[in-house]
């Protein structure tokens, strides 16, 4: 006979890490994001896709108030992680922002050493006691961010004298360091070659393991390779949703099917 399924881990299997209800965003009178609902789930990557200014990096910014540094930008709407509302007034943005990481389109890595770079949100977070636990973050950040074979004798030297794709596994690096448990990335290969681009793409695939990822990407090649669920945004709608299989082999929407096929965008 069959095991009946532990109803409390069965729904713990199948709840979302950011659930995202009625959300508006607007800039000025301009409205930008319009009545998203999405559910994302735990330790995978869900891809944004869609034709330029569809809301992508809009919608992906309401994920840890990023949009809160817009003087014109507004948001309306539930988001939800773990089940808290992120826009409750008791939550602090910037505990948020270590929770929920963010990785941008081109590298930024501070003007600091490669060890600073990545020290650096641990110490403002004091997540440290001394100089050896400090040591321990910096070190697995950066083992986990598949950089520490290539800069471990040359931590001192300046994050920004790397190359484009390693300033990026850095900023990856530091935005592991805060122990986050969310990590947002805005085309983060778009200002990288191909090899460096599949350095990343392999590390993202590494770091679903243990982060829900969630990244915007123009390339639909890069989505099919790395998420695992896709959703497809079209003039501030959320069009559709689903698997990253379903969206790209069989999507239920003719704007989905003329994006995918090349037809606009
Ligand atoms: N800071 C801002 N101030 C005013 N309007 C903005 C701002 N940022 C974005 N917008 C507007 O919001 C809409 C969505 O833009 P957004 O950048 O989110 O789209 P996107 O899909 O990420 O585009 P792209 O793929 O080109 O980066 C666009 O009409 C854009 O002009």
């Amino acid at each position: 006979m069959n095991e009946m399924p532990n109803l409390e881990q069965a729904s713990d299997m199948t709840a979302s890490k950011i659930s995202a209800k009625k959300v508006q965003v607007y800039y000025g009178a301009t409205h930008a994001i319009i009545d998203v609902d999405i559910e994302i789930q735990p330790r995978s990557v869900t891809a944004f896709i869609g034709p330029s200014g569809c809301g992508k990096s809009t919608f992906l910014r309401t994920l840890n108030r990023m949009n809160d540094t817009i003087d014109i930008c507004r948001v309306e709407g539930s988001i939800k992680i773990d089940g808290e509302d992120i826009y409750d007034a008791k939550v602090d943005p910037v505990q948020l922002r270590a929770k929920v990481g963010m990785v941008f389109q081109k590298p930024n890595p501070f003007p600091k050493s490669i060890y600073d770079n990545v020290a650096y949100g641990p110490r403002i977070h004091g997540m440290a006691r001394n100089k050896s636990q400090l040591d321990d973050i910096v070190v697995s950040s950066l083992q986990k961010a598949g950089l520490w074979e290539e800069v471990k004798n040359r931590l001192d030297e300046p994050g920004t004298g790397m190359s484009g794709g390693q300033q990026q596994r850095l900023c990856i690096a530091r935005a592991i360091a805060v122990s986050p448990e969310v990590i947002l990335m805005d085309e983060p290969c778009s200002a990288l070659d191909p090899i460096a681009t599949a350095k990343v793409e392999e590390l993202i695939d590494e770091l679903r393991e243990n982060y829900t990822i969630v990244i915007v990407t123009h390339s639909m090649q890069q989505a099919a390779r790395v998420s695992q669920r896709t959703a497809f945004f079209h003039l501030g709608i959320l069009v559709e949703e689903g698997s990253t299989e379903d969206i790209f082999t069989n999507p239920k929407d003719k704007r989905t099917q003329d994006y995918i096929t090349g037809r606009f965008g």
